[in-house]
């Protein structure tokens, strides 16, 4: 479902993203890591639009996506998160989600003026496209709560369910466990295969070992830009250029 064939992105000098050949099946969850600076992000950023690549292609769901803006990507279907999660902390959660998926539905300015029966649809429609994907997160009993209120853990969720509105096929985590505690990370873990079960495929960008080796049917490893493997977790486990590059400080990353 997504095919990236010899990505590079250069940045001057400095090549984050080198000749990268990966594919992502459908409804698998996939894992890239690698360490600081690898080029993860960089990979993301490029497949959601965020960033042109210098050359390559990307494939997605077919469709040649290289080169298109995010929110041409997102319409066919990518939706991200972030390492950290930006909510207006004065405002409700359900009132997050539903300025988040109205950034992507249809009325313009005239129908606001209008107030045009199709904005409303489109307002009932968001509302409860919300409370739905609250609900899917586990959230329901935080909906009218305050964003500044509510833990780390639930603003990861509210993360997932705001990615979740745009119903898209691929979703995009950066860093979902990072900041929370091992019981809620298993918590969050849970939660991906929950979403995988309903056909959607998952990539994440993760540093915690335990979790990744547990829930990835396939994972990449980036080092300096460059892909140095890829594999099942038991057979990324046992590979020795990513022990030598990676693993061998696990320690150092594994509950950052
Ligand atoms: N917009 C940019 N301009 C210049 N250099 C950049 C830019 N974005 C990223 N880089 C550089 O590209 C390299 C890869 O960065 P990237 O953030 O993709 O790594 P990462 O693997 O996600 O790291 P981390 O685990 O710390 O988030 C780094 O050397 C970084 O400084």
């Amino acid at each position: 479902m997504l095919e990236i064939q010899s990505l590079t992105k250069r940045f001057g000098g400095l090549t984050a993203v080198h000749d990268v050949s990966i594919s992502f099946e459908k409804g698998k969850i996939n894992a890239i890591i690698g360490p600081n600076g690898a080029g993860k992000t960089t990979f993301f950023n490029l497949i959601s639009g965020a960033i042109r690549p210098t050359s390559g292609k990307i494939l997605f769901d077919g469709n040649d996506v290289t080169g298109l803006r995010a929110d041409q990507v997102a319409q066919l279907g990518v939706s991200r998160t972030f390492q950290t999660t930006t909510l207006f902390d004065r405002a409700t959660v359900l009132d997050n989600l539903i300025v988040g998926h109205r950034l992507r539905t249809r009325s313009g300015l005239m129908d606001v003026i209008l107030g045009s029966r199709r904005l409303k649809e489109e307002e009932r429609l968001c509302r409860e496209k919300a409370a739905e994907a609250l609900d899917f997160v586990g959230l329901s009993h935080v909906t009218d709560r305050i964003a500044a209120d509510i833990s780390q853990e639930e603003r990861k969720r509210v993360a997932f369910a705001m990615a979740l509105c745009t119903e898209p096929k691929l979703l995009l985590l950066d860093e979902p466990a990072g900041g929370v505690n091992p019981e809620e990370t298993v918590g969050l873990a849970q939660l991906i295969q929950k979403i995988v079960a309903t056909g959607l495929t998952v990539c994440l960008i993760e540093h915690k070992m335990d979790m990744i080796m547990s829930l990835a049917d396939k994972i990449m490893v980036l080092n300096y830009g460059e892909k140095i493997a890829e594999g099942t977790p038991a057979q990324i486990r046992a590979n020795p250029v990513v022990i030598e590059a990676y693993l061998g400080s696990e320690s150092e990353h594994a509950e950052a």
